[in-house]
Order: C-alpha cells, then structure tokens, then sequence
C-alpha cells in the first residue's frame, strides 16, 4: 500500500489524517491568511508601523489567552511526555515571545493604555472566546484543535519562501513562526491531535469540525481587521 499524501511542505501530516482533512475542508480561508496582504507586507518590510502596531496590540491579547490553553493542556493531557513539553513551551513564549512584544510596542511608541486594555476588535474578541472557551472546558481534543491552527497557520506563512526583511521588528516576528524548533512543535501539536482522534465519538467530531471552520475563518479576518481602519 502506498502512503498517504503528504499536502504540506512545512509539517509532515497525512492529508487523510484527522488534522490533514480539517486542514484539507477549510483550504480557502487557509491559503488567503498564509498569502494575506499583511504576510506580503511584513516579508517585505512596507508593513507600516500603524498596521503593525495595530496588529500587535490585538495580537497581545491573544497571547494572554493562548498562554492559558497551554496551561490548561498540561493539566488536562493523558500523555507524560506531553505535559512536560507544554510545559516547555509555556517557558518559551515567556521569554521570546513576550520579550518582542514588548521591544516593539517600545520602538512602535504604543501607549501603554493600548498594551494592557485596548480596544477590542470583533475577531480578537471571538478568538479570545474561543481560547477560554477550550480552556475552561478541559477538554484536550479542543484545545488540541484552537492550538494546531493558531501554530500550523502561522508556521505556513512563517516558513514561505522568501526573503526575510532587515528591520527587526518585521523580521523577529517572522523568525518567532519559522525555523525547526516552531516546526517540530506544531509537528508535535499535530501529532498530538492524529494520536487522540481514535478515542473521539461521532459528536466529538461534528463539535471539533465546527470549531476548526469558524477558528480558521477568524485567523483570517485577524489580518483583515489590522487594515480595517
Ligand atoms: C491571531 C494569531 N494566531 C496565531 C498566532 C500564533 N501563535 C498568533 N500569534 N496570533
């Protein structure tokens, strides 16, 4: 028998995967995010500092939230070795991640209103929903599901071909989504997801389906609303 298809050049899943046919059902929305305006712009470098810092301040709130799932996952895996890799990654983004959030809100001279509460747009607002939303439930296999594609999608833009602007501001961002240790954790959240997708039952998977088309379609309008000004 020959193996399945593998449709991705940045992780190596099977499209007839439990992830690869999620991944596989919404590829409209996907491909417009990994090829967004905003994704051309920062390679380029003529993202402008409005749009960016309008990004990022959204994009700040996210992070809370997302900090919290990876939480809620070491609490809730059946797996060991998984914990203690969330719990890895959990050190990570405290360092990197917040450490260029915070470089750039200086450089970008974003108020420090705008850091700690800003303004709320509608997809940060229902990303964020979403975040708890999994978080609180404890349930692994949603959580599993926001996770594989808030770092899958941005592990495909990361990783696109092409040449890498000069300004650090532009150029940390795409590094913080590119390279192999981001490739070989989003490998390891898409693996998690395969290896559990046997245990779920037919409203599992109807419920997880459902949120991987409507989180898919937020990340989408996530790079829109920077522009929606
Ligand atoms: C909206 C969004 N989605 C995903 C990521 C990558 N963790 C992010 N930083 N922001």
């Amino acid at each position: 028998m020959s193996s399945p298809t593998s449709f991705s050049t940045t992780a190596d899943v099977a499209a007839d995967s439990f992830a690869g046919q999620l991944r596989l059902a919404t590829s409209e929305d996907w491909d417009a995010s990994v090829h967004h305006r905003f994704v051309e712009e920062l390679f380029a470098g003529t993202l402008s500092d409005a749009v960016l810092a309008r990004y990022l301040v959204q994009d700040y709130q996210f992070f809370d939230a997302f900090v919290a799932m990876l939480g809620a996952c070491v609490a809730t895996t059946d797996s060991k070795p998984a914990r203690l890799r969330f719990a890895a990654q959990l050190g990570m983004l405290a360092a990197d991640e917040d450490g260029y959030f915070q470089q750039s809100f200086a450089e970008l001279g974003v108020p420090a209103s705008d850091v700690v509460s800003p303004h709320l747009e509608d997809p940060t607002e229902e990303f964020i929903g979403q975040m708890w939303e999994v978080a609180r439930s404890r349930n692994y296999a949603d959580l599993l599901v926001v996770l594989v594609i808030a770092e899958w999608l941005y592990l495909d833009w990361g990783q696109r071909d092409l040449l890498l602007p000069e300004a650090a501001k532009h150029r940390d961002w795409i590094d913080l989504h590119r390279g192999e240790e981001f490739r070989e954790w989003t490998q390891f959240l898409i693996d998690e997801l395969n290896r559990i997708a046997p245990s779920l039952g037919s409203e599992d998977g109807a419920r997880l389906s459902a949120r991987w088309t409507r989180v898919v379609a937020i990340e989408r309008a996530f790079f829109d609303a920077a522009y929606a000004f």
